[in-house]
């Protein structure tokens, strides 16, 4: 049974229709790609699966319950939680204190919360910098933290959105290297992504929107050589070099 159900979502505002009949599921364990263009409608598909947008047609299943009229807060509570493309750590606060409020969310006692976010932290590589003001962290750190947050909350399922935008190419190593131990983890994760390189390795399937409409859906060997997605976004120069990367050849 698929751990989340996008079933024919539209989601419009006023006349422009940001995400036009867009269906797709994904399998508990799976990393899933979800790229295209700018103004594509991923985030706006984002903002919809986690309770921040409701759709104006469709259905939302996540963990085989309806969760289409949920707020936030109760897709989070059920272990459906986002990250922001914009990290907006609470700046005044420790890394510590800013990983707690996500701990909060599964566990009362403080205690075993910040034993958790200890965890998390660790886990994230953010451990010596536990008692930093948040504000101070650098954009990759900063952008690690809002995983570790995350990741406190004890997700089910994480949804990325560009969390490699803006890192140097050790940092966007270390971030592919967090998300597949992440999902060895046991957690399920969709992945917004603009760095082909970083995602497509990865990626057990990757669904491609272009104009608020899926245009493509299947393994990453798949997508790069399928000429809507070449035409739409990829290029064909790039598809060729993406060709040369260790990209898996089906779905698992
Ligand atoms: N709150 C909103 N009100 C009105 N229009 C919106 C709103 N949010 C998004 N849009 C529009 O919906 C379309 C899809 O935007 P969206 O941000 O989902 O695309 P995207 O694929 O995430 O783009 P990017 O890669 O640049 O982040 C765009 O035309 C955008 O201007």
């Amino acid at each position: 049974m698929p751990l989340l159900e996008v079933q024919h979502l539209t989601m419009k505002f006023g006349s422009l229709v940001a995400n036009n009949d867009v269906s797709f599921y994904i399998d508990p364990g799976q990393i899933v790609g979800l790229i295209g263009p700018n103004g594509a409608g991923k985030t706006t598909l984002f903002n919809c699966i986690s309770g921040f947008y409701h759709p104006s047609s469709g259905k939302i299943v996540f963990d085989d319950k309806d969760v289409t009229t949920f707020s936030a807060y109760q897709i989070a509570r059920l272990g459906a939680v986002r990250t922001f493309q914009v990290v907006k750590p609470l700046k005044e606060m420790t890394v510590l204190d800013n990983v707690l409020v996500g701990a909060f969310l599964r566990e009362k006692q403080t205690g075993k919360a910040i034993e958790i976010a200890d965890q998390c932290l660790d886990a994230c590589h953010l451990g010596e910098f536990r008692n930093s003001l948040a504000g101070s962290l650098p954009i990759g750190f900063k952008k690690r933290l809002e995983m570790a947050r995350t990741l406190a909350t004890g997700p089910k399922l994480m949804m990325l959105d560009e969390a490699m935008a803006g890192l140097t190419s050790t940092e966007i190593k270390e971030a592919v290297r967090l998300i597949q131990k992440i999902r060895d983890s046991g957690v399920t994760l969709l992945v917004v992504e603009h760095i082909m390189e970083a995602i497509m390795p990865i990626a057990d399937k990757v669904v491609v929107l272009e104009g608020g409409n899926k245009i493509a859906e299947g393994p990453p060997r798949e997508i790069i050589e399928d000429e809507q997605v070449i035409k739409a976004y990829l290029g064909e120069k790039f598809s060729q070099r993406l060709k040369t990367t260790g990209i898996k050849n089906k779905q698992e």
